[in-house]
């Protein structure tokens, strides 16, 4: 039986990333539907949550503590401070970590609204967690010991790739990784709208598009060369690929998406100094 087996894992909030993680848990033998417990006030949330995942549901915040030994705090980053508030007075230091995946919100703050010496771990996951192909950044707090920065290492892996950072970087994480997705799907929505405008049927253009992605992703991660000697290995001279090449680079777009990284990234970081404008 491995040391996670007797965990229970509670979520505040039953959305989108509640339910990756939730289905994640479960999926990779972490949990069971059994150990699985969350609240929102949202009853259609909740409901889909429980047949996602299995697990179940409780009446409140405070019920969600008491259930289980992991929080995970999976609302919007405005709401975090209502939700620690519903659930601070059943926090119990010896016994509970507390894993908050909300954008740009520090540890600090997250510390100051839980007791004294509460363990807890800010995280940036993905929304392709839901297919277990997930790419997660977490900082852990100063009051997170072995055993429990283990919890957060096995919620997260069961997810995808897990990699932990200090925690002035988590905002470049929600930026690159957490951001990251819909990036990419831009990406693929414009090469399928090149397929079609060069007369390929859309749903052909967009399943190339999109399988030419997901190959050229694991041509990096799998073959551990770098990007740029691989683009190389596609580029023939006087071929069709640097022309192509030629018209992105006069277009801008390698700056396009350090600008956007950026971008991001300032965002989570302006989420964290409390301003929403
Ligand atoms: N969507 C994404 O790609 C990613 C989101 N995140 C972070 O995850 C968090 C959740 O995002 P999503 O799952 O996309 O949002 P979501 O909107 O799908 O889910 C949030 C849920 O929180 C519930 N809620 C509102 N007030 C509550 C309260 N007081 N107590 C309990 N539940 C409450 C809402 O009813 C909703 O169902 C955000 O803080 C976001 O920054 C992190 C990584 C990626
Ligand atoms: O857009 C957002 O604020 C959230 C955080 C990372 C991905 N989605």
């Amino acid at each position: 039986m491995s040391q996670t087996s007797a965990i229970r894992w509670g979520f505040l909030g039953a959305g989108r990333m509640a339910t990756a993680l939730g289905r994640g848990l479960v999926a990779s033998g972490v949990a069971s539907g059994e150990a699985l417990i969350a609240y929102d006030p949202l009853a259609s949330a909740l409901g889909q949550w429980t047949q996602a995942t299995g697990g179940h549901s409780a009446p409140s915040a405070a019920a969600v503590v008491k259930a289980c030994e992991v929080v995970i705090v999976a609302v919007k980053p405005s709401v975090v401070a209502a939700a620690l508030g519903e659930a601070a007075a059943a926090f119990q230091v010896e016994r509970h970590l507390l894993i908050s995946i909300a954008a740009g919100i520090p540890l600090a703050a997250i510390e100051a609204r839980l007791p004294s010496g509460a363990a807890v771990v800010r995280a940036m996951p993905n929304t392709p967690a839901l297919l277990g192909v997930g790419a997660t950044g977490f900082a852990a707090g100063r009051h997170v010991d072995a055993t429990r920065l283990d919890w957060a290492k096995r919620c997260f892996e069961s997810v995808g790739i897990v990699r932990v950072v200090p925690e002035a970087l988590l905002d470049a994480v929600t930026g690159l990784s957490g951001s990251g997705p819909a990036f990419v799907y831009l990406i693929i929505e414009a090469m399928a709208d090149g397929g079609v405008r060069m007369g390929l049927p859309r749903e052909e253009a967009q399943a190339l598009a999109a399988q030419t992605v997901m190959g050229a992703a694991r041509m990096v991660l799998e073959t551990g060369r770098h990007p740029g000697q691989l683009k190389d290995e596609v580029t023939s001279p006087g071929g069709t690929t640097i022309a192509g090449l030629h018209l992105l680079e006069r277009a801008g777009v390698r700056g396009a998406f350090i600008d956007a990284v950026e971008a991001a990234t300032l965002r989570s970081r302006q989420l964290g100094s409390g301003s929403s404008g």
